[in-house]
Order: C-alpha cells, then structure tokens, then sequence
C-alpha cells in the first residue's frame, strides 16, 4: 500500500436483511460509522433500495459522506414477491441460496470494494441471520461482527432453544402456553411458553424452523463480537447472561436516538432522518395538530404484519367503542383475505370519521414524538418498541411473530410500560385495553414511560452506556486493518 493508503480509515461492509425493521437500523448505524469517518459500503437489496430511492431522500443523506456508497444485490425473490405475512419467511432461503453466491462473487469481482481512496473491506458487520456472510468472512479470513436487530431478550430465549427442548418447555400443538418456562436464566418468574420467540411454537418437535432459528443465533457466537440495538438500562441484566457466551458484545442503542445525539453533537442537525420502504403520508401531522395533548392512540403494525378481514373489524370496532381518538397505518397489503376493507360497517366509517384518521405509512418518529400522542398500539417490532420508549408513549401490544412475543411480555412485565394482548383479538379486549392506557391508568403507564425515556436519552448522551460503548466499537475497528 502506498504511504497515502496507509494513512486511509477502516472500510466497513453493513449488510443488514433487505427487511424494513433490519435496514432502519443498520443505516442508522451506518451513519453513525460514517460521523466517525470511517468508510461504509452499505449492501441493499436491489427491491428495497428502490424503494429508497423513491420514497426518501436517503441519497443525498448520504452525499455528504465521501466515504460512503451503497451497493444493491438480489435478495433472491421475485419482484412481485409479497416480502409481508407468512411469506416474509422465504427471505431466509432466498437470501442463503441466492444471495449468498452472488454475494461471494461480488466481493471477489470487486476486489473487495477497494479504489484508489478506500481499503479493501477491513471488516463486515453483517445482520445476526446472514449465515453466508459469516462463512464468507471466515473463508477470507475478513473480520467479522454480528449485528441481531431483535432484543436481546429475544435473542437470548433463542439461545436457550436445546435447553428449552430438553426440558419439555416448547409448546406443541399450542399445549401449554401458559406454563411458566424455566430455561431462560433471567426470566424464570414471568416467562410463559407463549412469550418465547413465536418460531418456538411448533406441531412437532423436529420442525425445521425451531432449529433454523436456533443455528443461526448460535452461529452468531463465532464472530469477534456482536453488536445489540439496546441499552444497559434496558436489557443489562439479560445481556450479561449472552456476554458469557459472546464476550465483546456492544450495546449502542437505540440506534436512532443515537444517531440524532451525535449528529446534533456534530452538525448541529436535529432533523428525523428516514428509511421508509412507504411513501410517508405527512398529512397525519397537520391532523395531529389538531388534537389535544396525549389525546391519541396510534396505531402500527410494522412493515410485515397482515391481518384479516375478521381481525381487522375487530380492532376497527374496539378502538371507535373506547372513544379514543386514534391515528391508525394500514399498509396497502397488509389486509388479507375476502373482503379486504369492502363493506365496511356504517358505524366504524362514522366513529373513523368524528375521531380517527388513517394512512398507508406514517413518518413514524415524528408521530410518537408529536404531544397529541398519548399511546402506542404496536405489534412490538423492536424498532417500534425502542422508537416508543424515547418517545416515552406507553404501549399496547398486539404480536404478530418472532421475537416480537417476547418483546411483548418484557413491556409489560419488566419494564410495566405497557399491556400485552398477545394471541387475543376480540373488539371488547381492544376497547378495554385502550381505556386502561388512555385513560384509567395513563399516569402510572405515563411516569414509567417517561422515566425509560429519560435513561434511554442518557444512555446515547456523552458518557452514557451506548455512547462509550459506541467509542469502544469504533477503536475497535480500527484495530482490524492489518
Ligand atoms: O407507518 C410506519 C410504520 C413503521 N415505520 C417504521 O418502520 C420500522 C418498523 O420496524 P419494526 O418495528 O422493528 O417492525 P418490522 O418492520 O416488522 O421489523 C422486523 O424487524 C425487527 C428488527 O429485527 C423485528 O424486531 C421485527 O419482529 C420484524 O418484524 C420502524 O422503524 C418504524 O418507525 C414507519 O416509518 N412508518
Ligand atoms: C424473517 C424473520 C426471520 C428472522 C428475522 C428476525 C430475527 O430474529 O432476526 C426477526 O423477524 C424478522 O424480521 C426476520
């Protein structure tokens, strides 16, 4: 290397799953990299950064950092492939079999990603589920970090898959449910089998899926170190159990909190940055305006959930019968099924009407920021449940899948910033609970909301737990160039 190449930063491959909820995060620390001046290639998925290009202004987000660029590659499904719902599995194949070659081949074709101004890649951080990327960095000899953008109160039930089995604490065919499990150190008084990640819930005991899941967190471990989307405050206790399995592991979130306290650190720039894969209706906004403080209920399910007509009645009829005012994200093709929203009852379209407002993607931040809101009916992905707890807006929570059941129980049993109706739908449940957030028990749910806020914020402040250890990845990336 010439003596100007020796003096060049680190060059950092980010290759999050091409999945909403994986790729707001890794961009986030992507930008985070990039403040540092380090070099980011950033792998996106050829369908989703399309979807970037079109729906934000991520391109020049990133125009102002000369080290960074973005490379796009197949996430090996068909264009007109739904990426929601049950199908939203296939991902992990696809990506395996498909992406993974070419992957291999474009890092080889390319050198690397190395120029006249960049390294070769001196390290990958690759998402905690991308097994290729780990196989590939091992096989170069590439250092490599793990970045699992679920809790690591999920990622830890995972981790104890084999003792889980081993102690008959699997619910099959959906028996059991309600047992308290044992097997997960750290959560031996309040964990049920329904709160395990959903991929635990099985009709049989060799079903393909309880073991993929557990083989790619395991695989996780061989990495040099592992990096969380979460905060001492939150997860410390849960993440010290991982720590003995994984050693150099690096809590930095929330990872969106994070990256606005050091922008506003080093350009004086506060403004909410965006990912979406949606256009963002901004007209909830002026509608939010509109309405008294912490007087609303918003409503999201993220960028996979779907539901049914039945379902989607449900909600509809619970949330116009508590009174509430309510701001609700109903994603083009997130309803399933007959009916869709044809025929929808008088009632519901009248109470919408008077109290609520709907759109087909939100400026999410924004929203839970925003004084009218005064509640989150989420189905607690974890970008949602960190994106809540800054906000300091107590939750309600509706689980579609994964790691979001566990997520779920931490809410309201641990962390009592919220309710969780996991595995109910029925338009009285709803009506209930949005009464008790909104109302009944809103300064209870309010104080501790607020207080997680409040160490949430000092985590990612100067000097904070993420903030240091933010500091510490970053020397540590620096001790990969060879
Ligand atoms: O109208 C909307 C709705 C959502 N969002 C954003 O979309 C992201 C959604 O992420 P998340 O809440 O994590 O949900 P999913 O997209 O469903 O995330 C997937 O990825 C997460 C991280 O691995 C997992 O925790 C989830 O279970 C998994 O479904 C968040 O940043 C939201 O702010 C918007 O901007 N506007
Ligand atoms: C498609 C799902 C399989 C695993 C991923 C995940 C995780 O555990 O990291 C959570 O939910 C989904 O985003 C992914």
């Amino acid at each position: 290397m010439s003596s100007q190449g020796a003096t060049l930063p680190p060059h950092v491959l980010i290759f999050p799953l091409p999945i909403q909820g994986h790729v707001n995060s890794m961009l986030n620390l992507a930008e985070l990299l990039c403040l540092s001046s380090l070099d980011i290639t950033f792998m996106v998925s050829d369908f989703s950064h399309t979807r970037l290009l079109k729906h934000t202004t991520i391109a020049s987000r990133f125009e102002r950092y000369a080290g960074f660029s973005f490379q796009s590659i197949s996430d090996g499904l068909p264009d007109d492939h739904p990426r929601a719902g049950d199908q939203i599995m296939d991902m992990l194949p696809s990506t395996k079999n498909i992406t993974g070659p070419l992957f291999k081949q474009m890092m080889l074709e390319k050198n690397l990603f190395a120029s006249e101004s960049r390294r070769p890649i001196t390290c990958i951080i690759a998402d905690g589920v991308l097994s290729f990327a780990g196989d590939f960095a091992e096989e170069k000899g590439i250092p490599l970090i793990y970045f699992r953008t679920i809790s690591a109160c999920s990622f830890w039930a995972y981790l104890r898959i084999p003792e889980l089995i081993e102690a008959g604490e699997i619910s099959v065919k959906g028996i059991g449910m309600d047992q308290i499990v044992k097997s997960v150190p750290g959560m031996e008084g309040f964990l049920r089998s329904r709160d395990v990640p959903s991929f635990c819930r099985v009709n049989n005991i060799n079903e393909p899926i309880l073991h993929t899941v557990y083989s790619v967190t395991e695989q996780t471990t061989r990495a040099q170190a592992v990096i969380f989307n979460t905060f001492e405050d939150l997860e410390g206790p849960i993440v010290s159990h991982i720590r003995k399995h994984i050693p150099r592991l690096f809590t930095i979130g929330p990872n969106h909190s994070h990256l606005k306290s050091r922008l506003a650190e080093k350009t004086a720039e506060n403004s909410i940055l965006s990912g979406s894969f949606w256009a963002e209706d901004r007209s909830c906004l002026d509608w939010l305006n509109a309405q008294p403080p912490k007087s609303v209920i918003y409503v999201s399910f993220g960028s996979i959930t779907v539901v049914s007509r039945e379902q989607l009645l449900e909600f509809w009829h619970g949330l116009v019968n508590s009174g509430h005012r309510f701001l609700w994200v109903m994603r083009p093709d997130s309803i399933v099924g007959e009916g869709g929203k044809s025929q929808i009852p008088k009632e519901l379209e009248e109470g919408t009407r008077a109290r609520g407002c709907m759109v087909g993607w939100a400026p999410q931040e924004e929203v839970l920021n925003h004084e009218a809101v005064g509640g989150f009916l989420t189905h607690s992905g974890w970008n949602s449940t960190l994106e809540s707890i800054v906000a300091g807006v107590p939750m309600i929570c509706w689980p579609y899948f994964a790691d979001q059941t566990t997520n779920s129980r931490f809410v309201s049993e641990v962390w009592k910033i919220g309710l969780d109706m996991k595995d109910t739908c029925d338009r009285e449940i709803i009506e209930k609970v949005v009464r008790e957030i909104m109302k009944e028990r809103k300064e209870e749910f309010l104080e501790r909301a607020e207080n997680m806020a409040k160490l949430a914020r000092k985590a990612v402040s100067e000097g904070g737990s993420s903030y240091c250890n933010l500091d510490a990845l970053i020397e540590y990336i620096k001790t990969m160039i060879i």
